[in-house]
């Protein structure tokens, strides 16, 4: 039993439930510690407890990474900002449109639909730059922005600034920077490192293929491509070893025949014609001479027109060049030179060959009206030049229009007719509205398939049946053409009258211009890595020149450039586990393209007896490379 004193006592003693659990549920079922003193003492202690020790209360880790200044804080995206509206810059309000935020599909376990995707604010605050010379209203478009992010625009422009200079690959020193400006307009404008080793891949892209599926070819130019330009290639450099031609003819050589058969007529100029390609001994470039057989110049004014026809050029037109008589085939015969178009065919051999080539009976597919609209785009294009320089080209068949490309023609001979059969200015007016009359008939040729097409209403319905009615009336007016008829009475009326073609064709060529841009892009890459490959070939294996640099050892198998040996290894004579050399052209192609770009990646260099490793950057390398180019270039000349 208790005595008062020992109550007395206990009630001074904090209770101990209260310690360990906070409360006691005896406090009010006659608990005889004290619970009023340790309330007030108890509470921090048990919130300290919780804190000091691990339960089920506690809060679960989150990581978080110390900042700068020592503390740590979270870097955890709250949701009230994720669900935040992306942050828009204020150039969308001076009228330029904001940054497109790429948003890729989203799957039911992440979706980052709302958060935009991050876009360097370096680089378009110096693109803004760029944008808001001389627009008043559109200067300093991020100025103002003083967002948590920190962005400050000095030190934009430091970061800028610096990365270009530092990642320049052309600026091989401080001193080059001149050069790199005349590379770059603007080398401030690159704020992000720039992947100089990667292939820019520049559009247009029709197919879109995964990256597995690409092969060696997507590297360089398109195959087909490469096969037509050879194919021209070969037939500008094709000689006639023996050949009846003369050597020469004035400041030309090498003399081949174009001709497809040498069954010669007088129709096209009334006198036989032969052409031939040559080359000048002046410049070596290709040419073709038209050769006009036995004709003998009487007046030296008719020949003096040729300087009028060397003052045009046009894109749908054979440019004359120069025009002369020469006795070399063994006659007094005029030679006109005009531009090689290699591998080009004539209308007629495009298609009427099966008309003129009965063996060849192979139905001819009826040409496209798309491409027959291109042929007379072209054809109007040439006229309207030709009638703008007070001339008419005066002859227009199958014959005397060639096929130098894929629904590409150009006039041919224009301007030989001017010299052979002179004509009085009088009838200059005539002539152009014949010119028109020509090209209704070439058209209604084509449309026909058939060369000596007649223009009366039957063609025209036979016409009407396969193409549209639109192209049906053109070639009426084509071949009406007359200075009463309002939509053909000269070249100008009729091209504002066939304007909806023109911009169609326009826009056609401007589709081809950008395809054949994006292969030259792919050929921008081949050609610095060539230039790459023949430093690194002039530089390797030149036991010869092991004095060059002895002072430095340079030049010695264990000196700088030892690893340049070994990087050639590494690139093209790496052997697999089994020892069969691997010849993989990626591996190639990126090493070569890291060392162009004087990449800070690290590679590991094995000699052959692996008796030495080297670890480089690529940067360090492409140093070597060029101190060793350098050397090798100043190395002087011995006996
Ligand atoms: N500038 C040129 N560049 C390349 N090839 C050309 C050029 N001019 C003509 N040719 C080619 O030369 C060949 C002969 O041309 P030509 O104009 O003599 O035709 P043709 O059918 O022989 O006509 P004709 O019966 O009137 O002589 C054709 O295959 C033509 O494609």
């Amino acid at each position: 039993m208790l005595t008062q004193r020992t109550a007395d006592h206990a009630r001074n003693i904090p209770c101990r439930n209260i310690q360990i659990y906070g409360y006691c549920k005896h406090e009010k079922d006659g608990c005889m510690y004290n619970h009023d003193a340790m309330k007030t003492a108890a509470a921090p202690s048990h919130a300290e407890n919780l804190k000091k020790r691990f339960n089920v209360e506690s809060p679960s880790f989150t990581p978080s990474l110390p900042d700068g200044n020592g503390s740590s804080k979270t870097n955890t995206i709250s949701p009230k900002a994720a669900s935040a509206a992306p942050f828009t810059p204020k150039t969308a309000k001076a009228g330029l449109a904001p940054p497109a935020a790429v948003t890729r599909s989203n799957s039911a376990e992440w979706s980052n639909s709302e958060i935009p995707e991050f876009v360097p604010q370096g680089y378009q605050q110096a693109h803004q730059h760029q944008l808001s010379e001389g627009s008043s209203s559109l200067q300093d478009p991020f100025a103002s922005y003083d967002g948590t992010g920190g962005y400050s625009e000095s030190d934009a422009a430091a970061a800028a600034a610096a990365a270009a200079a530092s990642i320049n690959p052309y600026a091989q020193d401080a001193t080059n920077s001149a050069a790199a400006a005349a590379f770059f307009q603007q080398p401030s404008a690159f704020s992000q490192p720039l992947q100089y080793h990667l292939y820019a891949p520049v559009g247009p892209h029709r197919e879109n293929l995964l990256a597995y599926q690409r092969s060696a070819h997507d590297f360089f130019i398109a195959e087909n491509l490469r096969q037509e330009f050879q194919r021209k290639a070969e037939a500008s450099l094709q000689v006639l070893p023996n050949s009846n031609l003369p050597a020469n003819i004035e400041y030309f050589h090498s003399l081949v025949p174009l001709d497809t058969s040498n069954q010669k007529n007088t129709n096209s100029f009334g006198y036989n014609s032969w052409v031939y390609k040559a080359t000048s001994g002046k410049d070596g470039n290709v040419y073709v001479l038209r050769r006009i057989e036995n004709f003998r110049v009487t007046n030296d004014k008719d020949i003096g027109s040729v300087k009028a026809w060397k003052r045009i050029a046009n894109a749908s037109m054979v440019t004359i060049l120069d025009c002369f008589t020469t006795r070399a085939f063994g006659d007094s015969s005029l030679v006109f030179v005009t531009d090689y178009h290699p591998l080009s065919k004539t209308i007629a051999e495009q298609h009427f060959s099966s008309f003129y080539n009965p063996r060849q009976r192979a139905p001819q597919l009826l040409v496209p009206e798309q491409s027959l609209w291109g042929y007379l785009v072209q054809l109007t294009s040439a006229l309207k030049v030709i009638h703008g320089n007070g001339l008419a080209a005066r002859l227009i068949s199958p014959t005397k229009v060639i096929v130098t490309n894929k629904n590409r023609i150009r006039l041919n001979c224009c301007g030989i007719l001017d010299v052979v059969q002179p004509a009085q200015a009088s009838t200059l007016a005539a002539q152009q509205l014949e010119d028109i009359r020509q090209i209704g008939r070439l058209m209604l040729a084509l449309a026909t398939n058939n060369p000596n097409a007649v223009s009366n209403a039957k063609t025209l319905e036979v016409i009407g049946r396969t193409y549209s009615e639109r192209f049906r009336s053109i070639m009426a007016a084509l071949m009406d053409a007359s200075p009463v008829n309002p939509v053909s009475k000269d070249i100008n009326t009729f091209m504002s009258n066939i304007a909806d073609q023109v911009f169609n064709v326009f826009d056609t060529a401007l589709h081809y211009e950008d395809a054949i841009t994006s292969e030259l892009y792919r050929e921008l890459e081949s050609s610095r890595l060539v230039r790459l490959m023949v430093k690194l070939g002039f530089i390797n294996e030149r036991p010869e020149f092991s004095d060059i640099g002895q002072s430095t050892g340079q030049w010695s198998e264990t000196g700088e450039r030892y690893y340049l040996k070994l990087f050639r290894d590494y690139v093209f004579h790496q052997v697999n586990a089994e020892g069969r050399p691997v010849v993989d052209l990626g591996h190639v192609l990126t090493s070569l393209n890291k060392l162009d770009a004087g990449s800070d990646e690290k590679i590991v260099l094995t000699s052959r007896d692996e008796q030495n490793v080297f670890v480089v950057t690529y940067k360090e390398i492409k140093r070597s490379v060029e101190t060793a180019f350098q050397e090798l270039s100043k190395t002087p000349r011995r006996l």
